[in-house]
């Protein structure tokens, strides 16, 4: 597929362990993507390596972009340059102890980055967005596998961020 036809996806936190996976997998479906990852758990050879898996052609449809979704200027030069047919939003802390120990980096990167992408997302008119969750807003469940409809009670700060912003 020629890359100029391409729909192209944002995936934020793209650099991550399920964001590279998923770069891969939408670069093999023959999506243009860009990668905004702050590198805050990752390491740009995590990207270098999503390219040499997709080869030398598909790699030409990736873009990587080192940003903070917590600036609003790193999220406002994204969209002004480039139209994003959809966000899959992965960007954000996942470790319930560290956020119990600091809940408010965790309300400061999940939720005010996540608000912020939501704000200029509405701005340059981006409607789509897969928001990657955590089982953690379930709680502690009676039983598992989780599913959906269970009741939603977070018991920690990353819980709570992730119910948050999924309501
Ligand atoms: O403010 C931030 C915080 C983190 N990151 C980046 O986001 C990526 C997150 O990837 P991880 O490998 O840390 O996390 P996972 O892919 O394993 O986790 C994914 O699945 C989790 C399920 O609990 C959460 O939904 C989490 O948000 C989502 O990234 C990392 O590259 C990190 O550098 C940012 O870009 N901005």
């Amino acid at each position: 597929m020629g890359s100029e036809f391409c729909k192209r996806i944002l995936v934020t936190g793209g650099a991550g362990f399920i964001g590279t996976h998923t770069v891969l997998q939408l670069l093999k479906d023959g999506f243009n993507v860009t990668v905004v990852d702050n590198l805050d758990n990752s390491v740009e050879e995590a990207v270098d390596r999503v390219r040499i898996l997709a080869g030398e052609d598909l790699s030409r449809n990736l873009v990587f972009s080192i940003g903070d979704l917590r600036n609003k200027s790193d999220l406002e030069k994204l969209f002004s340059e480039t139209r994003f047919e959809a966000v899959i939003h992965f960007a954000g802390l996942k470790a319930v102890g560290e956020s119990v120990a600091k809940p408010m980096r965790y309300f400061d990167n999940n939720l005010v980055g996540t608000l912020n992408l939501y704000e200029i997302m509405g701005k340059y008119g981006c409607k789509k967005m897969v928001f990657s969750s955590s089982a953690t807003v379930y709680g502690q469940p009676e039983k598992i596998p989780c599913v959906e409809d269970f009741d939603l009670k977070a018991m920690n700060p990353y819980g709570r961020t992730k119910l948050f912003l999924k309501r």
